[in-house]
């Protein structure tokens, strides 16, 4: 079998000298939903950006044999690494459609575009089929309701042909419903790419993780299945001492208040 794999060595972002991201190392299989969790501040969004190419970075990542450390962002979004961000960027005043055309690249120009057509490419098709679009293909994407949005944005990175996602924060702001759909959508992608999520939510982790991977101050405090992360007492002090910082910032609050 020829899966991808995207391989992190002793990665470090610093900012002023201050280590963002303080030597990790991790490796995502395709096929295997990775969650990367961790508390506020821990460095999973600054990763993704090294990853990307949007944050300096020392140390290697590796999408198979291909090292993306030092290439530029649009050179790395053609080796096929997506990413989506906390808040969708889709063209809200296009349709569904013309948003996942844009993104393919289709090389028709500007009015041919905004054309109504038929004939829809079998990789945009499929997109919509995949993300649960196809009936809505034809609205604007400003009226698509918030999850469906991410959708759109999923779809947009699948006809890109991207072959690793990395998402940030897929549910935040979702219904109960769109978080479950949500995750049965990461489950169908994830099965043929390598998928790495970045999430607070702790439910919706707990339901469609395969596999986690939990970073603390820059660097990964523990890394296993749902069950092995959780029975980590690292992970527990880290978790029980953020949730006794909030209650206690709640109760200044309080008092403030009366
Ligand atoms: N451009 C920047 N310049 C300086 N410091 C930064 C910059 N970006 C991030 N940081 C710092 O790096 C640390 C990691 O931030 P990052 O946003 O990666 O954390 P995170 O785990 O994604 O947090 P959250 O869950 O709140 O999104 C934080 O202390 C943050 O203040």
């Amino acid at each position: 079998m020829n899966a991808d794999y995207l391989e992190l060595s002793d990665v470090r972002v610093s900012f002023d000298g201050f280590l963002a991201v303080d030597g990790v190392s991790m490796t995502v299989l395709q096929g295997d939903l990775r969650f990367l969790i961790g508390p506020n501040g821990a460095g999973k969004t600054t990763l993704v950006d090294a990853i990307t190419g949007l944050a300096p970075a020392t140390g290697s990542v590796r999408f198979g044999r291909t090292e993306l450390l030092g290439r530029k962002v649009h050179r790395i979004a053609r080796l096929g690494i997506g990413r989506t961000f906390q808040t969708a960027s889709v063209f809200e005043e296009l349709t569904v459609l013309q948003n996942l055309d844009i993104a393919a690249g289709a090389g028709r120009g500007p009015l041919t575009l905004l054309r109504a057509r038929s004939a829809v490419p079998d990789a945009v098709a499929e997109a919509l089929e995949t993300v649960g679009l196809s009936a809505r293909r034809d609205e604007k994407a400003g009226v698509l309701a918030h999850g469906q949005k991410q959708w759109l944005e999923i779809g947009m990175l699948l006809v890109q042909n991207s072959r690793v996602l990395l998402l940030d924060e897929p549910v935040a702001g979702m219904s109960g419903e769109e978080r479950e759909q949500t995750g049965e959508l990461l489950r169908r992608v994830g099965a043929e790419r390598t998928v790495v999520v970045v999430e607070h939510d702790m439910d919706f982790m707990r339901t469609f993780a395969d596999s986690v991977t939990v970073l603390h101050a820059g660097k990964v405090l523990s890394e296993g299945t749902v069950a092995q992360v959780q029975a980590d007492e690292g992970v527990q002090e880290v978790y029980l001492g953020e949730a006794a910082t909030r209650k206690a910032l709640a109760a200044v609050a309080e008092q403030e208040g009366e």
